[in-house]
């Protein structure tokens, strides 16, 4: 596959070596510096799009990938109040679109056990859950889409929580999340499930970026050919 790499920083960087190793070629790569070569990009030139660049830009270039007909993968998180937007444009234009808050195959595993954790935890009101993500420093986003994903688990399971906040909270409605920055962790989910007398936690730990760009790279090998909005539960197909 020919691929357009739309940013170009830790992870469009980790996505080209591994695109390289599957015989793939990246021969347009955009980052702050020549964003603005991208409008000749045509779907002539490019057989998929690898979206990971920061919250203001996504919406933009998902949006410019769909109104070309140029089928696109899309990691970067913050910017979900319009992806909503974009999946019925791209509906409408018949392309394609692949967005994961988390393209790790092991951190798709985890969002389901953390669902069937939050079933089995339900009838124990004396547990009390919560949750901690721990990135690198330079993460603009905060909580990490990862979390927000591992939220919504929680929250569609479990009928007396309907929403989270960025802060620990005594609130019994409410889902804590803490963020925590620290030096080069690639990324860190801890799920707790505290009761006066022990806690239950159930932890993701990725040792690198690795995990995240392969599972896009593969998202992107499955996308092409497609029409339509996916996620990664359309590729895995995991059941249990
Ligand atoms: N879904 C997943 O599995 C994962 C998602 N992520 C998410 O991916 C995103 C990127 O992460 P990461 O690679 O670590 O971030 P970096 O800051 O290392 O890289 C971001 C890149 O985007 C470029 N960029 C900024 N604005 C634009 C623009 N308008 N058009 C094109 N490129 C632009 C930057 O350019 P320049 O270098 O010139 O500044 C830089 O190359 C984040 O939102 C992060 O949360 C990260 C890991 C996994
Ligand atoms: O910014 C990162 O690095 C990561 N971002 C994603 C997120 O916000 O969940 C995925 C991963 O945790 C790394």
């Amino acid at each position: 596959m020919r691929i357009l790499l739309l940013g170009y920083g830790k992870m469009g960087k980790t996505i080209e070596q591994i695109a390289i190793s599957r015989n793939h070629t990246a021969p347009f790569k955009i980052d702050l510096e020549n964003y603005s070569s991208l409008t000749s990009i045509t779907k002539d030139q490019v057989d998929v799009a690898i979206e990971f660049t920061q919250p203001e830009s996504a919406y933009n270039n998902v949006k410019y990938c769909i109104e070309q007909g140029i089928p696109v993968v899309c990691g970067t998180t913050g910017w979900l109040e319009k992806k909503k937007e974009l999946e019925e444009l791209c509906r409408k234009n018949g392309s394609a679109f692949f967005y994961a808050s988390n393209f790790s195959v092991g951190v798709n595993l985890f969002f389901h056990l953390n669902k069937l954790l939050a079933k089995i935890m339900n009838p124990f009101p004396e547990y009390e859950v919560s949750m901690e993500e721990i990135h690198h420093k330079q993460k603009l986003d905060a909580p990490s889409g990862t979390a927000i994903t591992l939220a919504e688990g929680i929250i569609d399971a479990t009928p007396k929580i309907n929403s989270w906040v960025n802060q620990p909270t005594k609130e019994k409605s409410l889902l804590g999340i803490t963020s925590k920055r620290l030096d080069a962790v690639p990324g860190t989910h801890t799920v707790y499930y505290n009761s006066p007398v022990d806690t239950i936690e159930i932890t993701h730990t990725a040792h690198s970026r690795e995990g995240f760009a392969k599972g896009a790279v593969v998202a992107a090998e499955w996308l092409v050919g497609k029409k339509g909005v996916f996620g990664m539960d359309d590729m895995l197909k995991i059941s249990y």
